[in-house]
C-alpha cells in the first residue's frame, strides 16, 4: 500500500517555484532517506506531506487523503523538526502527557525510559533546552507517538555524535518493533545510510531518482588510471563525475551498465574500479554545475 503519493507536485512561494512536477510513491512500513543539497526543497515538501502547507498544483495525497487541514492525516502524522514550540507554560512531562492525549498509539513506557536515559527532568522547560537537548526531546516525542506516518526532518541539529548514534539505535530498534512509514531528512547520509531502505533524492525542487539503497549502491563505479585509456572507454557512458589527478591521471565515476567482459577488459588496461559510496554517489548526482569550491577560490 501507498502511504504517500505524489503526482505533479509543485510548490511555489510567490512566483518561485521550489517543488517541480514531483512525482513518486512511499510504500508502507519503509524507511526513506529525503536527500539533497540546502535549499533543494526537503522541508517543503515534508510540509506539505505533514499537512501544513498547501501545494501550489498537482496532486499530494497521504493515506489517500489531501493532507492539508485533514484531521485523519494530523492524527496519523507527526513532524518533528528543531523548530517544534510548545507553551512555556508546560513543563517537559506535561508536554508528553498532552502529546500522549494526542496521539493513538503513543507508547508514555518508551518516552519515560528515553527521558530517563537522556537525562532530562520533568520540571524543565522546552524554550531553556539546549539545542541538542531540544533536539533530543523532540526525538523522544517523534518515537514514542509511534504514528504511521513518521516524518523526521534533520532530527539530529545540535545533538553530538553519541546522542546522535542513540537515536539511530532507538529509530531501528523501535522502527523494528512496531514497524511504520518512515521519511527522514538529514545531510548525514552516511550516518543514516544503515537505516534507509529508499532514497528520494531531490536537486531543485524535482526528484532526481527514488530507489532503494541497494540498487543505488550498484548504480555507479570509479575508474582510476589513465585518461586517454579512461576517456575512450568513456565514450559512449554516462559520466558522473570527474577529476584530473595528474596530467596523465583521471578519475572518472560513471554510471554502472557495464558487461563483465568490460570489466575484465577494463582490468587488463589496467584501469582500477573502485566502488563509490552512496554519500558521494549523492553528492556527484546533486553537484552544482558552476565547478567546485577550488574554482572560486583559485
Ligand atoms: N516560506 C517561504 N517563503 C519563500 N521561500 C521559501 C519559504 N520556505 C522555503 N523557501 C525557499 O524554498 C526553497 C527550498 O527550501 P527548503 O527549506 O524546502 O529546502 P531544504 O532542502 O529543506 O534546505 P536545507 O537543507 O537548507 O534545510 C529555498 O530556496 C527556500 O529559500
Amino acid at each position: 500500500m501507498q502511504i504517500v503519493k505524489a503526482d505533479g507536485l509543485e510548490k511555489k512561494f510567490g512566483s518561485k517555484k521550489v517543488i517541480e512536477q514531483m512525482s513518486f510513491e512511499i510504500k508502507e512500513e519503509t524507511i526513506t532517506g529525503i536527500i539533497g543539497r540546502n535549499g533543494a526543497g526537503k522541508t517543503t515538501l515534508l510540509k506539505m506531506i505533514a499537512g501544513f502547507w498547501r501545494p501550489s498544483a498537482g496532486e499530494l495525497l497521504v493515506f489517500n487523503e489531501e493532507p492539508f487541514d485533514s484531521l485523519m492525516a494530523s492524527a496519523n502524522t507527526i513532524y518533528i523538526d528543531d523548530q517544534l514550540y510548545y507553551p512555556d507554560t508546560l513543563n517537559l512531562k506535561q508536554i508528553l502527557q498532552q502529546n500522549a492525549q494526542f496521539y493513538p498509539n503513543w507508547n508514555m513506557d518508551l518516552a519515560d525510559r528515553l527521558f530517563n536515559y537522556f537525562g532530562f527532568e520533568a520540571n524543565q522547560r522546552h524554550y531553556q533546552l539546549s539545542k541538542g537537548k531540544r533536539s533530543t526531546f523532540n526525538m523522544i516525542i517523534g518515537l514514542a507517538a509511534r504514528c504511521p506516518l513518521t516524518l523526521f526532518d534533520e532530527p539530529t541539529t545540535g545533538m553530538d555524535e553519541a546522542v546522535r548514534k542513540d537515536f539511530y539505535q532507538a529509530l531501528l530498534h523501535d522502527y523494528i518493533a512496531f514497524p511504520r512509514t518512515i521519511l527522514l531528512s538529514s545531510h548525514l547520509l552516511q550516518e543514516i545510510e544503515p537505516l534507509l531502505e529508499e532514497v528520494l533524492l531531490i536537486k531543485d525542487g524535482k526528484v532526481l531518482m527514488h530507489e532503494s539503497v541497494d540498487t543505488l549502491k550498484d548504480y555507479a563505479f570509479g575508474l582510476h588510471g589513465d585518461r586517454d585509456t579512461i576517456t575512450s572507454w568513456c565514450a559512449n557512458k554516462s559520466i558522473i563525475y570527474q577529476k584530473a589527478y595528474s596530467s596523465e591521471g583521471i578519475y572518472v565515476v560513471v554510471q554502472n551498465d557495464f558487461t563483465e567482459r568490460e570489466f575484465a577488459q577494463l582490468q587488463a588496461d589496467g584501469i582500477k574500479l573502485l566502488p563509490v559510496s552512496l554519500n558521494d554517489l549523492c553528492i556527484y548526482l546533486t553537484n552544482p554545475k558552476n565547478g567546485g569550491i577550488v574554482d572560486v577560490l583559485s
